[in-house]
């Protein structure tokens, strides 16, 4: 037993809150390890000062005096991990460590939300907002947010970067101000008010311009590539002792960031190809021998087509990334399809964009960024489909259906809304509180400031183990193609 790990020399969260030292937890080093955050005092001297984002106290509560300090969150507050006990390593979901460990061990996460003293004195920050690779349900909440949130705590100065890391070296597209009143209705639009794209100029050259536009609060909102694109501008900002912090704020479609319950703008994307499966269902049904077939996104990761599928409950056949299959022979798609269709008239198939690739005659190269340019499995599996059922002189009616772009160019859901203005918000708490080359993320329904290294280290994958794959399965009830020997 230990210290509670999160203690640092620059913790003043309890001496403001008059609450005596914290709570004693037991001492895992794998928390240093893992999961503890970089802080501007590790580049810079720096003292803190209280907190300018307070609540009016409104007298007394129930009797009791009211504590406007209530509102913060205590630098020593933390969110546990892992929160199952797993009784037996056969138990469905075990998850191992990095030793290949499975039994319980609690990791913490430092827990997101305002502190009661910050290290910027709101009038000197000058803080940037960039929203880089694809678009996602939800970036324009988390951009109106962000700047919301700044002004709440008093800053004026606030640069967009326009198209992406790009925005830094186009003279074309100079940084915009932006300001409140600029942003108060954008989140009513998909897209990103500021421009997305992919493919960078050299960090050094970013770098640079932050240091040269005295930028001291770096934003970057994005996937598993502007993360590591953050982390590496982090890198060159500590090697400088530059008084900046470096923000990441988790934009993925395709939900395939580390650790998170979830990333914004995945529900409305579900919400989204959910309809579109409906309607592949609906034109289906409504042909003689009808085939729907629903191309999803998902480069990597299955999690909008399993999502999707399960909230549609009309599918016949799913394809992820992360379970291979075979078209042909007695235990094939095909077939098995055939089967379907004399029996009930009609197939449903949704298959994610990254799905079966390696039996695509495919070599689109690499976009931009270095991702995969991805054969169009849905126009080949839809071409499959109908040669097979030629050849089989069955006569079926196919229709396929590609709303990648649709599902992604949404504005998005209430939910989603409400989701990326607490990511917005937290983003800017924890730049004030100091914390430098963290992201956000919900862990366990709870916010959290993580590490970017520690969520970026692999993509996460639907696990074709988890309970989670196999009621998707069960949904549709289809076979296993991956083995059919
Ligand atoms: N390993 C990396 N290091 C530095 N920058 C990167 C890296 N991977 C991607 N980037 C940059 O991050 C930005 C977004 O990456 P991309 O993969 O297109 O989207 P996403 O962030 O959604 O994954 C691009 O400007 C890209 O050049
Ligand atoms: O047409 P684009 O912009 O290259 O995007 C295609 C890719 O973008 C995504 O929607 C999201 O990818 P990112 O997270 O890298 O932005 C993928 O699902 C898809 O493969
Ligand atoms: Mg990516």
């Amino acid at each position: 037993m230990g210290c509670f790990p999160f203690l640092k020399k620059y913790d003043h969260g309890s001496k403001f809150f008059g609450c005596g030292p914290p709570r004693h937890f037991p001492y895992y080093p794998q928390f240093h390890d893992q999961f503890d955050l970089a802080h501007l005092c590790d580049q810079v001297e720096v003292e803190p000062i209280e907190s300018p984002y307070k609540t009016k106290s409104r007298g007394d509560v129930n009797g009791h005096a009211s504590n406007m300090h209530h509102m913060y969150v205590h630098d020593n507050d933390c969110v546990l991990i892992k929160v199952v006990h797993f009784g037996s390593e056969t138990s469905v979901g075990v998850q191992y460590d990095d030793n290949g460990e499975w039994k319980f061990k609690p990791i913490w996460a430092r827990r997101a939300g305002p502190r009661a003293w910050i290290y910027f004195s709101p009038h000197m920050v000058k803080a940037a907002i960039v929203t880089c690779g694809g678009l996602c349900p939800g970036l324009n909440d988390v951009i109106r947010q962000i700047v919301i949130s700044l002004e709440v705590y008093g800053v004026k100065s606030i640069l967009g970067i326009q198209y992406g890391f790009k925005g830094f070296v186009d003279n074309n597209h100079l940084p915009i101000m932006l300001t409140k009143k600029l942003v108060q209705t954008i989140n009513m639009s998909g897209g990103s008010f500021l421009g997305v794209s992919r493919g960078c100029p050299p960090l050094e050259d970013i770098v640079n311009k932050l240091e040269e536009w005295n930028v001291n609060m770096f934003f970057v909102i994005g996937g598993n590539g502007s993360h590591a694109g953050a982390l590496a501008i982090y890198n060159h900002c500590a090697k400088r002792k530059l008084k900046l912090v470096v923000v990441g704020i988790p934009k993925t479609i395709d939900n395939d960031i580390e650790l998170l319950d979830k990333t914004f703008g995945f529900d409305t994307a579900v919400e989204e190809a959910q309809r579109a499966i409906n309607a592949a269902y609906i034109e289906a049904s409504s042909a003689f021998n009808g085939v729907g077939i629903v191309k999803l996104m998902g480069r990597q990761s299955g999690y909008i087509t399993m999502y999707a599928t399960i909230a549609s409950g009309q599918v016949d056949i799913v394809l992820i990334p992360e379970v291979p299959f075979v078209m042909d022979g007695k235990y094939g798609i095909l077939d098995y399809m055939k089967k379907r269709i004399q029996k009930n008239g009609i197939c449903v198939v949704v298959i994610a964009e990254g799905a079966g690739q390696e039996q695509l005659d495919n070599n689109g190269g690499m976009d931009a960024s270095g991702n995969p340019i991805l054969g169009d499995v849905g126009k080949w599996f839809t071409n499959k489909v109908k040669e097979y059922f030629g050849k089989a002189k069955i006569p079926i009616d196919a229709k396929y259906i590609d709303p990648t772009y649709m599902i992604r160019a949404r504005a998005c859901n209430s939910s989603d809304h409400i989701f990326c203005s607490i990511l917005g918000q937290n983003a800017v708490h924890g730049a004030f509180a100091g914390y430098t080359n963290f992201t956000i993320g919900l862990i366990n329904t709870h916010y959290c400031f993580l590490p970017i290294p520690m969520v970026i280290r692999r993509p996460r994958m639907v696990d074709p183990n988890s309970i989670m794959y196999h009621r998707c399965v069960t949904s549709t009830g289809q076979p296993n193609f991956n083995n059919p020997k």
